[in-house]
């Protein structure tokens, strides 16, 4: 569906868009990846970024009963740094919900830092049950499941250097 050629670029694409946000601000940037998604991503994005930064990572769970509205994010492992005043970039492989990042800004929003934006390599916008303002986006798709570059299927097939569609 997408090549690890058109992935390249788009990071090398977000690499510079992000340079270009945060060029004036004299705070600490943050990229603040969730686990285990954003591993391939934001390990390429971060070597796109020329702005010096930290990296730290936050593992969610969503659990929850029948219905979105009673879906929640629990936190797994929590974040190694303080964000107090700093600007924070989020990474994403996926969005389709919104529900996990929905969670995940508003737990980090209480601990103040200067900014928060989002990352994300793909969306399916179709998808979305709760609206978000993503700063950085990638790629749109249609609601297919797709794996690979740090998608999973059961946990699998992260490795793969492209993004593809996976018959379920
Ligand atoms: O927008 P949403 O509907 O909330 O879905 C997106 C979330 O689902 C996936 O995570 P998953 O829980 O599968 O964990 P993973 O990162 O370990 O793959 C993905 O990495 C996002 O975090
Ligand atoms: O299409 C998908 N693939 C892998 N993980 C996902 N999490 C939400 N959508 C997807």
């Amino acid at each position: 569906m997408i090549s690890a050629e058109e992935i390249h670029a788009k990071v090398q694409e977000l690499g510079k868009k992000i340079d270009a946000h945060y060029a004036n601000s004299d705070k600490e940037l943050v990229l603040i990846g969730l686990l285990r998604g954003s591993v391939i991503f934001m390990a390429d994005l971060c070597r796109a970024i020329n702005k010096t930064h930290e990296l730290d990572f936050m593992t969610v769970s969503s659990y929850g009963g029948n219905t979105t509205s009673s879906r929640d994010v629990r936190i797994l492992k929590d974040l190694d740094g303080e964000i107090r005043g700093k600007d924070i970039l989020v990474v994403e492989d996926i969005i389709d919900s919104g529900n996990t990042l929905s969670k995940v800004l508003e737990i980090l929003s209480t601990r103040h830092p200067n900014s928060i934006e989002l990352c994300t390599l793909v969306s399916k916008p179709s998808r979305r049950e709760i609206d978000l303002d993503v700063k950085f986006l990638g790629f749109e798709v249609e609601d297919k499941f797709i794996v690979g570059y740090g998608l999973d299927y059961d946990q699998k097939y992260r490795h793969i250097p492209f993004i593809g569609e996976i018959g379920l």
